[in-house]
């Protein structure tokens, strides 16, 4: 059985991925594990509706997204930040193809709310036979979370955390890494190394998870959910391994006390 990796890229640090990063991926291939890369680009996008002076404007850490700001959207996730990661993956010796979720039907949605936000996408398919043929190949799967409508008339724009973690779960992954600009999930400025599903939903309510760290830790649940038990969140920015454990926040799943 192939031992799946999924490594989501954050927008939030893909311009400041540490060469450190690259060779860490490479560790992971000699230790027998299989990586798919899904990325995200918030902050390119911000930049690229600004000089267009279009507006955008985020309800509940999701881009309403108009036809007008898609286009943005796909241009910047699967134009700019595919290439520029699968340029950086090859130069590094990993050969990488780039992909979005559109291409061979990967990922497929429905609209979550369109009164409200537009295309963004609600996930209902994930077609993952493709990404087990490109494993097979040796080559890593490079995603932008641009899905396609499941009539395939239309596309969508995907939190690129919530296509990781649906990724993750429809390829049966060993691991999900959601890569980002902090060292894990932050409580008084300490990294809190292990934290269980029902601790988070507590950092929620209590304020201390807030912003893009709402929809990774809710991506982060949803693995769990779905039946993953190693889920980590890790900075892009400094090594991702120490002594062979990767650095960050891991977050347990709750264990069921069955009694007799
Ligand atoms: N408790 C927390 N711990 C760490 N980061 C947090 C916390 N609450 C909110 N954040 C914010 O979440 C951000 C990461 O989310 P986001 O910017 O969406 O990243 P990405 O683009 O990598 O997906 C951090 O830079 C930080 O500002
Ligand atoms: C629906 C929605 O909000 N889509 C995101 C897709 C990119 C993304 O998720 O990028 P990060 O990983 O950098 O946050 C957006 O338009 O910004």
């Amino acid at each position: 059985m192939e031992k799946i990796i999924v490594i989501k890229c954050g927008g939030s640090m893909i311009d400041d991925l540490s060469e450190k990063f690259f060779m860490d991926i490479k560790e992971m291939q000699d230790q027998g594990f299989k990586p798919i890369i899904v990325h995200g680009g918030g902050p390119a996008i911000n930049r690229l509706l600004s000089d267009l002076q279009i507006e955008s404007e985020f309800i509940n850490g999701l881009r309403k997204t108009t036809e007008e700001v898609m286009e943005v959207v796909e241009m910047v996730l699967s134009g700019s930040i595919t290439n520029k990661l699968v340029r950086a993956l090859h130069l590094n010796g990993i050969s990488a193809i780039g992909m979005t979720g559109s291409d061979s039907g990967l990922i497929q949605a429905k609209a979550k709310d369109f009164e409200k936000l537009g295309l963004v996408g609600e996930i209902t398919t994930i077609n993952h036979e493709i990404l087990l043929k490109l494993l097979s190949m040796n080559l890593v799967p490079v995603i932008s979370p641009i899905a396609i409508s499941e009539n395939s008339n239309g596309y969508y724009n995907v939190n690129a955390d919530s296509a990781a973690a649906a990724i993750a779960v429809a390829v049966n992954a060993e691991k999900i890494l959601f890569v980002t600009d902090v060292s894990g999930i932050l409580k008084d400025k300490q990294v809190i190394e292990t934290v269980s599903q029902h601790e988070v939903q507590s950092l929620i309510q209590e304020g201390v998870i807030t912003g893009g760290m709402i929809p990774k830790v809710s991506a982060a649940l949803k693995c769990l959910e779905g039946g993953m038990d190693q889920v980590m969140i890790v900075s892009g920015k400094t090594p991702l391994y120490r002594e062979g454990q990767f650095i960050g926040t891991t977050i347990l799943k709750e264990q069921k006390v069955v009694s007799f």
